[in-house]
């Protein structure tokens, strides 16, 4: 798992690293890092580095510092460099000094030719950034047509919820140090291609505010069949879902759990008829009380809000096995709170919702600060949560959140979120904690979207197809 920290981490943890370091050392090296960068996208974009010209854009403090030193090193591999000053006397005094003695030029946000530039380099602000970009940077980057490579992350961009309220930088690449912040895996558009440039910062950071998983972690959680298994050691999936005029949820639900792993998956509903007839292998019985045994059951989607739909989310919570509450679930336990009151508060329940569930169960949108809603509906409810959209988030109620990796927009299709839940209902019956049965059934969910469109609209069917894939692609990378 990566780590992702805060800026208030961040801050405190180069305080103590600072306390041991030389003076300015830590800003070189993350100045070298941003001119490593740099020559490779001049050499990508201008097919050289040498007789290039870069225009820096340099804030007040630290970061147009960075930015600064960047362009020292740059002149020292022949590259044309002026700095934009936007305030001239708070300019990082080392920084400027080190750029004039390499020959670098500076000027005013009018007289400098930002148009001409082959790169533009954002050292406005970075993680004391607060609002979006003020006037004369904005006006600065109006007239940018280069790509713009962003110091420690884009400026106007909020550095820990990813939120852009106003004109902000859209980076073609960032450069940050020592660790990952929030507005790098929250709002990847505009921070374009990130690295990051190790300063030494490692030994310094507690506990990650997120986490991203690897493919390694998702092969070694993905539960797959050893010699002594059979179908009921696998863990049975429950699935209750579907209606009689709406089968489709429960088709692409119990098919996703008859795709993600090996074990058995029994469907409970109206929909039975429809749901054997297109997966013969899923033992399907009209009525959740008649289901037998599962080690999970998924419940929700298309089952309807009404009385039908509560007694089957009732039961499912009242069998003392990992229950994932999806869809009219959701919007079920929103009007009827006492539902959950049949749950022994031992047994682990996941709650999947888009933010208008979202909405519904907690009283209020997401808002800007996705990540502090989810953990604080998770800590409120005692359950896992995922909160659904272009990143997945998923909190548990001690705090932990992991943010999945967008693959594109694919996932966007009616019915995706039915192939999701059944995914995760599949992984929870093999056993998995919830919190990383959610996270690695997004992972898995979100490559099998991409797979299944390989560039052009898919849709739920197709991602379906493409989860044995999927899995397959997460084994291949971790092999
Ligand atoms: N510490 C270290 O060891 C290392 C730090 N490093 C680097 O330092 C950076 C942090 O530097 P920092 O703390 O000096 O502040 P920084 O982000 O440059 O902001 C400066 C000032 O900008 C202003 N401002 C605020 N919002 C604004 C907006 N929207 N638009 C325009 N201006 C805005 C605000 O001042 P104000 O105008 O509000 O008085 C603020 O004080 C970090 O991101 C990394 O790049 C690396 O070198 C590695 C080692
Ligand atoms: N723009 C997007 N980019 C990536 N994933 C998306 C996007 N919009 C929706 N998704 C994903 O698609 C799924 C949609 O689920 P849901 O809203 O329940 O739809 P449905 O009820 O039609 O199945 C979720 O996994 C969600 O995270
Ligand atoms: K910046």
């Amino acid at each position: 798992m990566r780590g992702v920290w805060t800026t208030a981490d961040v801050r405190s943890a180069e305080q103590r690293l600072l306390a041991v370091t030389p003076e300015g050392a830590l800003m070189r090296r993350a100045a070298y890092g941003v001119s490593v960068r740099a020559a490779a996208l001049l050499t990508r974009y201008a097919g050289r580095v040498a007789g290039t010209r870069v225009v820096l854009v340099a804030g007040a403090g630290n970061n147009g510092g960075d930015a600064l030193w960047a362009g020292y090193f740059l002149r020292r591999r022949g590259v044309a460099v002026t700095a934009v000053l936007l305030r001239p006397d708070s300019t990082h005094p080392e920084g400027l000094a080190a750029l004039r003695r390499a020959g670098g030029r500076t000027g005013s946000a009018e007289s400098v030719d930002v148009a001409g530039a082959d790169l533009v380099i954002d050292g406005v602000v970075g993680i004391s950034a607060r609002g979006p970009l003020r006037p004369d940077a904005e006006a600065v980057f109006a007239r940018v047509s280069a790509p713009v490579l962003a110091v420690d992350l884009p400026s106007g961009v909020d550095p820990d919820t990813g939120a852009v309220t106003g004109p902000a930088v859209r980076a073609t690449a960032t450069v940050t140090f020592g660790a990952l912040k929030p507005v790098h895996v929250l709002n990847p558009q505009d921070c374009g291609d990130t690295t990051l440039v190790d300063i030494g910062l490692g030994g310094e950071l507690g506990e990650p505010e997120l986490r991203q998983l690897d493919a390694a972690d998702v092969a070694a959680a993905w539960p797959l069949p050893g010699p002594a298994d059979d179908k009921y050691t696998q863990g049975v999936t429950g699935v209750a879902a579907g209606s009689a005029t709406y089968p489709g949820a429960a088709v692409l639900a119990a098919a996703a759990a008859v795709r993600a792993t090996a074990g058995m998956v029994r469907y409970a509903g109206p929909a039975a008829d429809v749901v054997r007839s297109h997966w013969p292998e899923v033992v399907a019985t009209g009525s959740i009380t008649d289901a037998g045994r599962v080690q999970a059951w998924v419940v929700g989607p298309g089952i309807g809000t009404g009385r039908q739909g509560r007694d089957q989310l009732a039961y499912a919570l009242a069998q003392g096995v990992p229950v994932c509450a999806d869809a009219d679930a959701i919007t079920l336990i929103a009007a009827h709170p006492d539902v959950l009151d049949a749950r022994d508060p031992a047994t682990p329940l996941l709650l999947t919702p888009h933010d208008g569930e979202f909405a519904r169960l907690t009283g209020s949108a997401p808002g800007p600060d996705r990540v502090g809603a989810v953990r604080r509906a998770a800590r409120r409810l005692g359950a896992v949560v995922l909160l659904k959209g272009h990143r997945t988030l998923v909190a548990e109620p001690g705090g932990r959140v992991v943010v999945n990796r967008p693959r594109g927009a694919w996932l966007a299709t009616a019915g995706s979120g039915d192939v999701l839940s059944g995914v995760i209902g599949a992984l929870l019956a093999s056993g998995l904690e919830p919190w990383l049965a959610a996270a690695v059934g997004a992972d898995v969910h979100a490559r099998a979207g991409e797979l299944a469109a390989r560039g052009a609209p898919t849709s739920a069917s197709g991602v379906l197809a493409a989860i044995p894939d999927a899995i397959r692609q997460a084994r291949a990378l971790a092999a």
